[in-house]
């Protein structure tokens, strides 16, 4: 039974159809700066279409990086008892320990960016249910877990990057992925944390377990989550919607990222309008992931770790957007010759 006070999984659902556009007029602004900046025009590439990126979902000319926020959600999953990673399910709590102790990648990559790092610990002594016996996650703990996540979400920041820790969440990523666009379990799986041959079939007959057990994935982006996420894979969507309501850019990171936001982009095609994916990561998922969400990733750095470490990356190359956007003189300003 849901508590009154916490919201059920349709109506979280509903929030969708509230979701804001981007303030067209404050990109309009940014993008007549830009113009008058002193490069020959579109020269910063893809630095200028951030810059216009964070215009538009701050509401305001000038965007700013100074206040970013990273949140990374950690959950176990009842499928890492099938042998689908290369990691035991402990390390899912020690990497906790390691991130509140300072000592994992996402605490230097934050540090050298000055964002804001928050860890969400997600009941990892509970497990979700092995998806190939039936649902993940019950109806209340899934709405639970993404208002959790909603709740990570403050006004004040110039950005979110998003990130996880969940050992055997590839799995749980690719059944998901599966359930929303299609295709078969192979495409969608990879080696994760670094399975072998083995390891890399089991992968696959979990996921078609998964799919076989929760037929009714298939027919509502919810449900795939539920039946085939997790808590960490749920909090970031819950996450995801709580920005877009906020209208605060969104960083995603990589393959089990992507994939917890995909859910919303399966409800509405614009529902990942303010969010940008940093990297592509080498679990080859994503790459199918990516074009099925029509989303270029700002890197491609062979990475796969995961913990948000790609999408705080792409945070430092949101600042030095920012940097050129407002630091630069304009051709009157500093006297410089335009295009004849
Ligand atoms: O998101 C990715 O692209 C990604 C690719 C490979 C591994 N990971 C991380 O590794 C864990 C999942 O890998 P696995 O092999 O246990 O499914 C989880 O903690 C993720 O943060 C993440
Ligand atoms: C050591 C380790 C660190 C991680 N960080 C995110 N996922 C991870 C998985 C493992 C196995």
């Amino acid at each position: 039974m849901s508590d009154a006070a916490e919201p059920s999984l349709e109506e979280i659902r509903a929030l969708v159809g509230e979701f804001p556009a981007a303030d067209a007029e404050a990109g309009e602004a940014a993008a007549e700066r830009q113009a008058q900046l002193t490069k020959p025009a579109g020269s910063l590439g893809r630095l200028e279409e951030l810059a216009l990126w964070l215009a538009r979902w701050q509401g305001r000319p000038d965007p700013s990086m100074e206040r970013p926020r990273v949140a990374v959600f950690a959950g176990n999953h009842g499928i890492a008892a099938r042998g689908v990673s290369a990691y035991p399910a402990e390390v899912t709590a020690q990497m906790v320990a390691n991130f509140i102790d300072g000592g994992a990648a996402v605490n230097q990559l934050s540090a050298w960016v000055g964002a804001d790092l928050r860890i969400y610990e997600m009941a990892l002594d509970q497990p979700t249910a092995d998806f190939t016996q039936g649902p993940a996650m019950a109806d209340d703990d899934c709405a639970r877990a993404m208002a959790y996540g909603m709740m990570s979400v403050e006004e004040g920041f110039d950005a979110m990057a998003l990130g996880e820790m969940g050992i055997a969440n590839t799995t749980s990523a690719a059944a998901l992925c599966l359930a929303l666009f299609g295709g078969e379990a192979r495409d969608w799986v990879g080696r994760g944390t670094g399975v072998d041959e083995a390891g890399l079939a089991r992968k696959v007959e979990v996921v078609e377990a998964g799919l076989a057990a929760n037929p009714e994935a298939r027919d509502e982006p919810f449900e795939a989550l539920r039946r085939l996420g997790g808590y960490e894979l749920a909090a970031i969507t819950g996450a995801v919607m709580a920005c877009r309501l906020a209208r605060i850019p969104v960083v995603l990171d990589g393959f089990t990222c992507t994939a917890a936001a995909a859910v919303l982009h399966r409800l509405d095609r614009h529902a990942l309008d303010h969010c940008l994916v940093a990297h592509r990561s080498v679990e080859p998922g994503h790459a199918r992931l990516l074009a099925a969400l029509g989303k270029t990733p700002l890197l491609d750095l062979d990475m796969r770790l995961g913990e948000a470490s790609g999408a705080v990356l792409a945070l430092g190359l949101l600042q030095a957007a920012c940097a050129c956007h407002n630091g630069m003189k304009t051709f009157a300003e500093a006297g410089v010759s335009g295009k004849d």
